[in-house]
């Protein structure tokens, strides 16, 4: 049996993690399972967390094992990348409040129907997560879900600076919360251009809106931005959404919600293992649900990948 070097996020699901971690500690105590956790102190404590787990590793049986939303989750695989540790897998017990890579993943929300199939597991399987460049302030990282300029990225501004939302998340209305922020976002919404670059195609899009580099089909808590993408086909998906018009940028957004397939003028698809985008506007950004900030972006995208413990592949 594997040895869990535990790290839990406390704050993840609005603190709703805290009792996740309860029946996680329970069950593995109960099954006589060897670990040790680590809490996430502050903001961003889990790539040091995971950095040092990675880095001073001496065991072969060794998983790191996640606690947290997508936001915790990113931070441990960009910990692990960082200190060149290739091998060492990654287990995830879905905490948070979005928890796009669990749904892409078919990952139970029951913590111990997903601490089954992490004990029972054998081998790692290897999964693609996304890789980044942004140049214009030469900064790098990976993600396991999505990167986004315009939209979604302030939709994650507006929600972690809101003020209603800590005395929501208490009252357990996290997506309330959620929902007040994106209609904020799309009242005070302004469309940009969006230059691409994927193989031979150099396109310009005038009126981006959305623009968003995926590794699967979920975004923003369970929206599927594209449907057909895969965590284990070796490429990355980038969705262009155009806001021309309110009432057309309204219609796109119903298909989005309810449609399987988007082939609508007004929203454009590339797929690759390469991908580049850049906005010559300031425009906010956000990396799994992580801000990014605001800067003219340069992205350049290309795949990298990932070993996870988590038994059999089940994508969706
Ligand atoms: N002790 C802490 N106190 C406050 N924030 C923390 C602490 N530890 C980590 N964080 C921050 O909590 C943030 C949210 O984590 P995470 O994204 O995992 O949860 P979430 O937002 O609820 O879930 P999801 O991304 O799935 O919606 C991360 O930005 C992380 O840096």
């Amino acid at each position: 049996m594997a040895f869990f070097q535990i790290i839990f996020n406390p704050a993840a699901g609005g603190g709703n993690s805290v009792a996740t971690w309860h029946i996680v500690k329970d069950e593995l105590n109960r099954r006589g399972v060897e670990f040790r956790v680590r809490t996430s102190k502050h903001p961003g404590h889990t790539v040091e967390l995971a950095h040092q787990i990675a880095k001073f590793n001496d065991r072969d049986d060794t998983v790191l094992l996640v606690i947290g939303g997508d936001g915790t989750l990113n931070q441990a695989v960009t910990g692990i990348r960082e200190a060149g540790n290739t091998t060492m897998p990654v287990a995830y017990v879905p905490a948070g409040s979005g928890n796009d890579f669990a749904r892409a993943n078919r990952i139970s929300k029951d913590p111990l129907k997903v601490l089954d199939a992490i004990i029972d597991t054998t081998e790692p399987v290897r999964i693609d997560i996304g890789e980044f460049h942004e140049r214009t302030r030469n900064q790098h990282g990976y993600f396991v879900n999505n990167v986004g300029v315009g939209f979604d990225a302030a939709v994650v501004d507006a929600a972690n600076h809101s003020r209603v939302k800590p005395f929501l998340n208490r009252m357990h209305l996290g997506t309330l919360a959620y929902l007040l922020s994106v209609f904020s976002v799309l009242f005070n919404r302004h469309a940009f251009e969006a230059r691409v670059n994927v193989g031979d195609d150099h396109d310009i899009i005038p009126n981006a809106y959305i623009c968003t580099t995926t590794n699967h089909p979920y975004f923003g808590g369970g929206v599927r931005i594209m449907p057909g993408a895969s965590v284990i086909d070796g490429q990355l998906d980038l969705v262009i959404v155009e806001e021309k018009h309110f009432f057309t940028f309204l219609f796109l957004m119903i298909q989005i919600l309810f449609r399987k397939k988007l082939d609508f003028e007004g929203i454009h698809h590339y797929r690759a293992d390469r991908l580049y985008v850049e906005t010559s506007s300031l425009e906010f950004g956000q990396m799994d649900g992580e801000e990014l900030g605001t800067r003219p972006f340069e992205l350049e995208f290309n795949v990298s990948h990932q070993l996870f413990w988590m038994g059999d592949l089940n994508p969706q």
